[in-house]
């Protein structure tokens, strides 16, 4: 390498992306092209919260939790979630018995939102089982000695859908039931909490946003590259699910179902269920603060409420 290309690589200030790489982001990660001087790890959510909390990444999508814990240090993209109004699909909580009367739940480390979440609507209806982490397939935790059994992301929609499944063409993914057969026999009841969030407030859940550093927002090129690739994505919904129902093992039409379902833009509903939320998990947090909004990137950053 010449002295003068080392110098200029030198200079080139390289802005680190993390993202938690479950299928639900993929309407945003599949078609995204990152600008020069980006580069991008993945990971599953507790894995990138960890990162940017630490400095290894200078943006991530996290856990929505961990934003408000850190509101004071944290800033989000004003229009990016990962948010649901009702059903959610993947994250799910199995069981065999009824909500009242779980003694022993099982949690996953890969996740900090839907623990905060269980934590949230587990103390609203008065009801306090014992919480341990467990990592293994719902079933088969179950069998081990659990009644409850928390899971998120890709293998919670998939074994989501082998307990209530299959779809016949006569039934939808809002059809099927709540209960159906684990494949070992045993009746399983999936509660699913973003569904359970709805009941309770009538509001959407936001699981996660897009966080930064207040002192280090992302380039605008970032930005811009990640909204044509979100518009690019959402635009071709049916490719991005028939390529993820193919890795999924999943019929192309529940996958379809499952993306199109997210909200991605955090509007209006999303902050609201967002505010409330951590009223909610974490009271006397820092004022949540996002970026500028798409087209006055060069205004002043602003703390917007519900
Ligand atoms: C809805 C989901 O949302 C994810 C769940 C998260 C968590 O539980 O901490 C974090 C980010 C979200 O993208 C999911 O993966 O199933």
């Amino acid at each position: 390498m010449s002295e003068v290309a080392a110098t200029a690589e030198a200079e080139t200030p390289v802005y680190r992306a993390g993202w938690i790489h479950y299928t639900n982001v993929a309407p945003i990660l599949d078609p995204l092209r990152l600008p020069p001087g980006v580069t991008a790890i993945t990971g599953v959510p507790t894995r990138m919260n960890a990162a940017l909390l630490a400095g290894e990444v200078d943006i991530a999508n996290i856990s929505a939790v961990e934003f408000i814990r850190h509101a004071d240090v944290l800033q989000a993209l004003p229009d990016f979630s990962v948010a649901v109004l009702g059903p959610v699909y993947s994250v799910n909580l199995f069981h065999t018995r009824p909500l009242e009367d779980l003694r022993r739940v099982a949690l996953t480390a890969q996740s900090a939102m839907s623990v905060a979440l269980l934590e949230v609507l587990l103390r609203e209806r008065g009801l306090s089982p014992v919480l341990e982490r467990a990592e293994g397939p719902a079933e088969e935790v179950l069998a081990a000695g659990y009644d409850g059994v928390l899971r998120i992301g890709n293998n919670a929609l998939q074994e989501w859908y082998g307990v209530v499944g299959p779809l016949t063409p006569e039934t939808t993914m809002t059809t099927l039931p709540h209960t159906g057969r684990g494949r070992g026999g045993a009746d399983i009841t999936v509660t699913d909490l973003a569904e359970e969030w709805f009941r309770l407030t009538g509001h959407p859940f936001t699981f996660a946003v897009w966080a930064y550093r207040k002192d280090n927002p992302p380039p605008a090129a970032l930005v811009q590259a990640m909204r044509a690739a979100r518009r690019a994505g959402l635009g071709h919904l049916a490719r991005v699910s028939a390529h993820h129902a193919g890795l999924l093992g999943l019929p192309e039409r529940v996958v379809q179902h499952y993306l199109w379902n997210f909200r991605y833009h955090l509007e209006a509903p999303d902050r609201l269920g967002l505010h409330e939320f951590a009223a909610k998990a974490v009271p006397g947090h820092a004022p949540l603060t996002f970026g500028p909004r798409p087209g006055q990137e060069s205004g002043q950053e602003g703390v917007v409420g519900p």
